[in-house]
């Protein structure tokens, strides 16, 4: 479970314009994110939401009020034990972040390498979760946009986090390969019993695939909901009256 308690963040505005002033990135969220939900955080840009991912991997830490993973606050650990800690946890970004220089089956073998582990059957494991075991041995460059961010997919949860974060995870994907990275995502939480927090301002894939969702503004929490799925494809008998319902 993902907890936030009262939690503010502000940084120190940018340029010179502004010369000691504060941007409130986050403000008074209290927000509890459970075990095995794929949960949805939506807002404009500048909102907050890469912020609240930030603060919830402890990348930083918040200005003021409390982060807690499984009841843990992070920000009381010593620093070796908050690295132990963040290594349950999974990142995915928008730019997928792979090693162009390394083949798809040497980014997922990183993490493992990081921690001294060398174990070449759970990468290969990962790259089949993901459909990719047949491209192990291609580097980055040759691969999909969707290629990429399975494989990106198959890097977070190598070492087997039991949180998986997406910043805009679709963002830089045509509808074709949304849909197949979105469907990896489900596979995730389903199979691997994943809790999913997907930041994104598509609020299709949200209403696609999320329980719940937040809704932030300006750094305010202005809603929690849950996300009524739209009807599966298979209950419309053509595209025509697809298109016609959704959009109407
Ligand atoms: N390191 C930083 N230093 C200064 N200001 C920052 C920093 N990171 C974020 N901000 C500011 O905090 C606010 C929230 O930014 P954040 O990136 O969390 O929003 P976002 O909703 O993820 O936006 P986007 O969708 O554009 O990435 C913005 O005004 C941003 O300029």
């Amino acid at each position: 479970m993902i907890e936030l308690q009262q939690v503010t963040k502000s940084y120190r505005s940018r340029g010179t314009g502004r010369r000691g002033g504060e941007v409130h990135a986050l403000r008074g969220i209290d927000l509890t994110i459970r075990d095995e939900e794929m949960f949805g955080v939506v807002g404009e840009s500048g909102s907050g939401k890469s912020s609240l991912l930030r603060l919830i991997n402890h990348l930083e830490a918040p200005t003021s009020g409390r982060v807690l993973v499984d009841g843990v606050d992070l920000a009381r650990l010593s620093p070796r034990a908050r690295r132990a800690q963040r290594r349950r946890i999974g990142m995915v970004f928008q730019q997928f972040n792979l090693l162009a220089n390394k083949t798809a089956f040497d980014n997922v073998a990183l993490p493992l390498r990081l921690q001294r582990r060398r174990e070449r059957e759970r990468v290969m494991q990962m790259l089949d979760f993901v459909n990719m075991a047949d491209r192990a041995h291609q580097h980055p460059s040759l691969l999909s946009g969707g290629e990429k961010q399975r494989v990106a997919i198959a890097r977070a949860l190598v070492t087997d986090p039991g949180i998986l974060l997406c910043d805009e995870p679709t963002s830089a994907l045509d509808d074709h390969h949304t849909e197949e990275v979105m469907d990896i995502l489900g596979q995730v939480r389903r199979e691997l019993r994943t809790t999913i927090v997907l930041v994104s301002h598509e609020l299709d894939v949200v209403k696609a695939s999320c329980d719940r969702a937040a809704v932030l503004e300006r750094g305010r929490l202005t809603a929690v909901t849950d996300v009524v799925a739209p009807p599966p494809r298979e209950a419309y008998s053509s595209y025509a009256e697809r298109a016609q319902r959704y959009l109407a």
